[in-house]
């Protein structure tokens, strides 16, 4: 009575179809084991596709897809300036979405400073700013005043004059003015200081975030898409 497969069990009602279901029940516990090893298999699988597997800083962060704030090292060290390979490389640090909106300096307007209300920044001070205007870096004059400076090498002549213009637009609406210059027909320069204070101040850290914002991709090579974070 016990050899053979499942369907030699005898069944032990009259009643044909309890039978039936008793037969197909043993059968599915028959194939219960190996069902269960498939679900397994494929729930592994799953498993192992559905979790990006992003490196960040060399620690593993399932479902962490990439992009932080800046540690405090990196905007005190002037981080993008000092990119290994190509120097002028954009590397942009995303906050959370809406963090420029809010509190960004782009969102902010530059005020009058000529009524003496307006004091230069230190150099620390100067430095804190600088973290959120990536590609500017801050250098001394010949006077030793600190002054923010951008440099961009455009695809030509015309991409310079045009750049001017994108820039001198930002600049009459918000009052408050770089030092332009282009040579070497495409190498631009912009550089940023409160004459008025004879330093930095904030305008000028506002004025850098607006044309950072400006859209130039047409103005400039192509350049390949690096990521670091
Ligand atoms: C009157 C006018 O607003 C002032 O002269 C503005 C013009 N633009 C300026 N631009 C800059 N960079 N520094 C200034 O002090 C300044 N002063």
């Amino acid at each position: 009575m016990l050899a053979g497969s499942v369907g030699d069990f005898p069944c032990v009602q009259p009643h044909s179809s309890h039978c039936a279901l008793r037969a197909s029940a043993l059968r599915c516990l028959a194939l219960a084991p190996a069902l269960c090893v498939r679900r397994a298999a494929i729930r592994n699988e799953r498993r192992l596709y559905s979790r990006p597997n992003v490196r960040v800083h060399g620690l593993e962060h399932e479902g962490d897809i990439g992009a932080r704030d800046p540690f405090e090292a990196e905007l005190t060290s002037n981080f993008g300036d000092k990119v290994l390979g190509n120097s002028d490389t954009y590397h942009i640090i995303r906050g959370p979405p809406r963090l420029k909106e809010l509190v960004g300096l782009a969102t902010k307007r530059c005020v009058p400073c000529e009524n003496g209300n307006a004091t230069a920044l230190s150099e620390p001070e100067a430095n804190k700013l600088r973290g959120q205007t990536p590609g500017w870096r801050i250098i001394h004059d010949e006077g030793g005043n600190l002054v923010l400076q951008h440099e961009w090498k455009v695809n030509n002549f015309t991409a310079g004059l045009q750049l001017f213009a994108r820039i001198g637009a930002i600049a009459e609406v918000e009052g408050h003015h770089p030092d332009l210059s282009l040579e070497n027909w495409n190498q631009v320069s912009a550089k940023l200081m409160t004459h008025s204070v004879g330093g930095l101040t904030e305008n000028d850290f506002i004025l850098a975030a607006k044309i950072n914002a400006l859209e130039l991709s047409d103005l400039l090579p192509k350049k390949k898409q690096r990521f670091w974070a």
